[in-house]
């Protein structure tokens, strides 16, 4: 197999005495969807967070393309190609939909003060790019809208598409399903798959019907470790899965 993106090995946070996660490895490849589940508390938001380079790891490795970004800064991680959407909206809602893409390509583009012209050339390379996000995720129509007129779905759609306009080769998406109804979940997903082409996509994700259906790898986390990662027919018949994280018995 190619060499990954995005390859963790023995990732471990501690919070006082408690270890939030717990020598997780994981690897993600570019056209790949891998999807982390575990019950509530199992440590996929120290997971991610941890990747995006917000929080600190207490141990273990992280590297980006090859490249170790265990202890690099998070805005540096995210010039290096790692993209991040959020749980929490980060939109702002009285500008464009247009506008607020635009910011995120922008602060993304390396400011060189000294060269005196550039600041124009910046300016119409993150509108491209913008632009081009805007196209891959499906709002080409709304951009002139205001962010904040758009529905749950589309909002969280221009979350990824902000996402996108950062030029990541990894996107880590934090629960993009999250409160939406059946036809904006399928547009969604329609979304992924299709942002597959290109990207590594590591989705921490609540909605189980999605993720089966979706993932190419699906790691399952209990208790900060992982106890189970493979396809999703793999984890759909693992006995460990089916009895620490689904909750059946071992005899059902
Ligand atoms: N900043 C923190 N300080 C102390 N403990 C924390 C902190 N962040 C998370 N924890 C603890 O770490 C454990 C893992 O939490 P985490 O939020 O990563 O789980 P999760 O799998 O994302 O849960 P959920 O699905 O509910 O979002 C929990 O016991 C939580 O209480």
């Amino acid at each position: 197999m190619a060499e990954a993106r995005l390859a963790v090995r023995g990732l471990t946070r501690r919070f006082g005495g408690l270890t939030a996660v717990s020598g997780v490895d994981l690897d993600l490849h570019d056209g790949e969807v891998h999807a982390v589940i575990g019950t509530n508390g199992a440590g996929k938001s120290t997971l991610i967070n941890m990747l995006s380079g917000e929080i600190a790891a207490s141990e273990g490795t992280i590297r980006l393309e090859g490249r170790d970004v265990t202890r690099m800064p998070q805005p540096r991680r995210a010039k290096a190609g790692l993209g991040r959407s959020y749980q929490r909206t980060t939109i702002f809602p009285e500008f464009t939909v247009l506008e607020n893409c635009r910011l995120t390509a922008q602060a993304q583009m390396r400011p060189r003060p000294w060269r005196i012209w550039e600041p124009a050339q910046r300016c119409q390379a993150s509108l491209e790019r913008a632009q081009e996000a805007l196209v891959r995720a499906g709002l080409a129509e709304q951009a002139q809208r205001s962010a904040g007129s758009l529905s749950h779905g589309a909002k969280r759609q221009l979350e990824v598409a902000m996402c996108l306009a950062t030029g990541p080769r990894v996107l880590l998406l934090d629960e993009p399903l999250a409160g939406m109804g059946a036809e904006e979940t399928e547009r969604m997903l329609g979304l992924l798959q299709e942002l597959k082409t290109g990207h590594a996509v590591l989705l921490v994700e609540h909605d189980m019907d999605a993720v089966f259906r979706i993932a190419d790898r699906i790691t399952v986390m209990v208790n900060g470790s992982v106890v189970a990662s493979g396809t999703p027919a793999q984890i759909r018949v693992d006995p460990v899965v089916r009895i620490a994280y689904l909750g059946e018995e071992e005899h059902a």
